[in-house]
């Protein structure tokens, strides 16, 4: 996935046993890193995760970000701490929003402070394309960690020891709790598949695509970048779709159940004031953190009159994939082909 991280010698992944932080995991083992710890909650998803890889690289330590001291327990010697630790489900932090402070920003700030504390050259924290215009409490929570790592870079400026950088993405094709894997499920168990409404649009990235990007914010970062990928979108009436014929359950029954709690009928990855001082990198954006202090006066007699031109990037102008594409793209995640090899072997 990526040669860029072959000199690290000891990395951190927090909610390391989470889709992305599994993924992350592999690919850093597969880089040949010597050392990787995670540190999550879950002593069970511990467990399992030790089971099945088996390798000794990899050290396991129980911790919770919201409390430093573990942290600071696994932070020495680490070279860079990939941030992926999180309450991400909208519907959970929608009812318990305190907790959402309490691990998406105080939590963040803790991996944050003992990074920096430990000397760890990068930290890479992962958000998301609902922290932008957020209307959700998971979204405004990951919208303050990105504040809150911007304004720890600022303050340690462009000669500190540790590099902090962001990365925004969309919806993880096939993660744990969302849409696809349950679409999946439904047509398995002959139940009507559920959608809210139909032409709803998400960015589709498939999980390989989000380690690509961190990879990305990893060898490119300079003191409070944010890196986005760029990516396809497509109507989640297309998606059922593409699911049906996949499955080929032509008649499979859809019902129409509404929108959730605080959902959005599509998401931003970038705000048009963002991309005025972003770096088109090809497959990814740069938006460089802004640098102004606090000297307001000074906006006015040397500030400069900027005019947004451009829209702001979002999953309803972005490429918009047909259900063939939706199609093309799924075949290619690794859980699909297993339950399509499955559901085809036993039809
Ligand atoms: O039964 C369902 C469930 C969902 N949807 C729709 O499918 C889309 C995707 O839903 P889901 O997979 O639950 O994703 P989101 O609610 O967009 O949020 C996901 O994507 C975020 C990134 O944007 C992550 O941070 C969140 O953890 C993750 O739940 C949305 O338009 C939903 O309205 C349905 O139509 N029917």
């Amino acid at each position: 996935m990526s040669t860029r991280n072959r000199d690290i010698k000891c990395a951190l992944i927090t909610g390391g046993t989470g889709s992305f932080g599994k993924t992350m995991l592999r690919d850093l083992l597969d880089q040949g890193t010597p050392e990787v710890r995670i540190i999550s909650r879950d002593e069970e998803k511990q467990d399992a995760l030790r089971n099945v890889l088996r390798d000794e690289r990899v050290r396991y330590y129980i911790g919770d970000i919201r409390d430093r001291e573990s942290l600071d327990r696994a932070m020495h010697g680490v070279e860079c701490v990939f941030h992926a630790a999180a309450l991400k489900q909208v519907p959970s932090c929608e009812f318990f929003p305190h907790e959402a402070v309490r691990t998406n920003i105080l939590g963040s700030e803790n991996v944050i402070r003992s990074g920096i504390a430990a000397g760890v050259r990068n930290i890479v924290c992962l958000s998301t394309d609902k922290a932008v215009f957020p209307v959700n409490a998971m979204g405004m929570s990951k919208a303050l960690m990105e504040k809150t790592a911007q304004a720890a870079a600022r303050e340690l400026g462009n000669m500190a020891k540790t590099t902090i950088a962001c990365v925004r993405y969309g919806n993880v094709m096939y993660s744990r709790g969302s849409a696809i894997p349950l679409f999946v499920r439904q047509i398995k168990e002959g139940k009507p598949i559920t959608v809210t409404e139909p032409s709803m649009t998400r960015f589709l990235m498939p999980l390989r695509d989000s380690v690509s990007l961190v990879n990305h914010a990893f060898s490119h970062a300079r003191q409070g970048d944010l890196f986005i990928k760029k990516a396809p979108a497509s109507t989640i009436v297309d998606l059922v779709a593409a699911l049906k014929e996949l499955f080929e359950v032509p008649d499979h029954p859809v019902e129409i159940i509404g929108w959730r709690h605080a959902e959005k009928l599509y998401e931003t990855l970038a705000s048009a004031q963002e991309l005025m001082t972003s770096e088109d990198m090809g497959e990814y954006y740069r938006i460089l953190p802004d640098q102004r202090d606090l000297n307001y006066k000074k906006f006015f007699s040397e500030g400069d009159t900027q005019t947004v031109e451009q829209d702001d990037y979002h999953s309803h102008n972005t490429d918009q994939l047909d259900v063939e594409g939706v199609k093309t793209l799924l075949r290619t995640l690794p859980e699909i082909q297993t339950e399509l090899a499955a559901w085809k072997g036993g039809a």
